[in-house]
């Protein structure tokens, strides 16, 4: 039997999800064993597979967080194209199957798909149905704006609840989402698709006063920082904070704890042109390491298809709260019933593709992502913990990213 080792960052609910598809998928053939392997959050996976590539050892597929694209296309003769790998080992694949915006996405200039749209998400805001009764707020009607957030997360901490609001990715959320949804530039070139050396646009007012109020409510704990990836995630497990945005794709660990929690849109400002607009696909996609024996890859095509398959997917959009992959699991997710039994459950879907994007909202691709987002979080850190105001933090996070980028493009031009 040949094993088909498969790295990737899925934790708690969505953790369970990965091992029982692999145990499902291993069931229904006897030649490959696909075995996947927990390698941390999305940036200490991607380094991981950074790392084991060097040393000639890389897994037979990676899952790379969205802004690991852009680092995964550039290492072009490091990886596989997923549509090579379909091909080659003789299975159907047709792009027009899967959901557009998130093909267009994973796919390189010319149209190849490159990866394997895995899990993609779209921030929304959870809320705890039992905090919105105590501060006297309607249990059913989630705040739309961001303004009626902060009003919200204020009335919250004075009804004497500890936390009115935390989030998890600052970056994903309140920079690349809120560009996209506010229908705002993120950079030029549009946000890096048409150009190498793009500039960042993420110190507009609207950016800064976004900020400066976050780091207000961070005063009296009324907003609570809680890290740069997903910890945030326990904050509102616990009660401790009533609202958070996080990804779709965070719903199984609410469901999971038997929480009393209800979903709405992700907030937007309503003097922004055209908001909301649509989101930028986030989550992440399985990528495929080259130079593996031929035979491995049949494994891998296979493994892929079976994720394709319409049943497998429904049921991990059910599950999971990640987008379906291919229209047809949405259409029959639809057709099921789900929707109606599962109020909030198409939020992401309509956040994603209820709008034909603009040039701010296709997506954001920088060569170097995930260092662009480490200076963002440091600059936001030093804007929450009272050491610089929003205006200082954006401006720096521009002129320092912005520096990066230039260094990072070398290597590419
Ligand atoms: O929590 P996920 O898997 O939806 O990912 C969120 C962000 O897109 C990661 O960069």
């Amino acid at each position: 039997q040949t094993e088909i080792q498969w790295w990737h960052a899925m934790s708690g609910a969505n953790n369970e999800t990965v091992e029982n598809l692999a145990k499902e998928f291993n069931a229904t053939q006897t030649e490959f064993k696909v075995v996947p392997v927990y390698k941390g959050t999305y940036p200490e996976t991607l380094n991981a597979g950074i790392a084991a590539f060097r040393a000639r050892q890389p897994p037979h597929i990676i899952q790379v967080f969205d802004v690991g694209t852009g680092v995964m296309m550039g290492a072009r003769s490091a990886i596989k194209p997923v549509a090579d790998v379909l091909k080659e080992a003789g299975q159907n694949f047709d792009k027009s199957n899967y959901l557009s915006g998130i093909v267009s996405y994973y796919s390189a200039a010319d149209g190849t798909m490159l990866s394997f749209p895995f899990n993609s998400s779209s921030p929304i805001l959870y809320y705890n149905k039992a905090s919105f009764r105590k501060a006297g707020l309607d249990p059913e009607a989630p705040p739309k704006t961001w303004p009626e957030t902060f009003e919200a997360a204020k009335k919250i901490k004075a009804s004497g609840q500890s936390c009115g609001m935390t989030t998890t990715w600052p970056t994903w959320i309140h920079l690349e989402n809120f560009s996209a949804w506010n229908n705002l530039p993120y950079a030029t070139g549009e946000n890096g698709l048409t150009t190498l050396t793009p500039e960042l646009k993420i110190n507009s007012p609207l950016n800064i006063r976004h900020f400066q109020t976050l780091a207000e409510l961070q005063k009296d704990g009324t907003f609570q920082y809680g890290g740069r990836t997903s910890e945030a995630k326990s904050k509102f497990l616990s009660g401790e904070c009533a609202m958070m945005p996080e990804s779709s794709g965070g719903i199984g660990d609410m469901v999971k704890a038997g929480m009393d929690f209800g979903t709405g849109n992700l907030p937007y400002y309503p003097e922004a042109t055209g908001a909301p607009q649509n989101t930028i696909p986030g989550g992440a996609s399985l990528w495929v390491f080259a130079g593996k024996p031929a035979a491995d890859y049949k494994g891998v095509a296979q493994f892929f298809t079976f994720l394709s398959t319409t049943e497998v997917q429904s049921r991990l959009h059910q599950v999971s709260g990640y987008l379906p992959a291919t229209m047809a699991a949405y259409e029959a997710t639809k057709k099921s019933g789900f929707y109606e039994k599962n109020p909030g459950r198409e939020i992401p879907i309509q956040q994603m593709m209820g709008k034909a994007p603009t040039e701010n909202s296709k997506g954001v691709r920088l060569v170097n992502m995930p260092q662009v987002r480490d200076i963002q979080n440091e600059e936001i850190e030093a804007l929450l913990n009272g050491k610089q105001d929003a205006k200082t933090a954006l401006d720096n996070a521009v002129r320092r990213s912005n520096a990066a980028i230039l260094e990072a493009a070398k290597a590419y031009q």
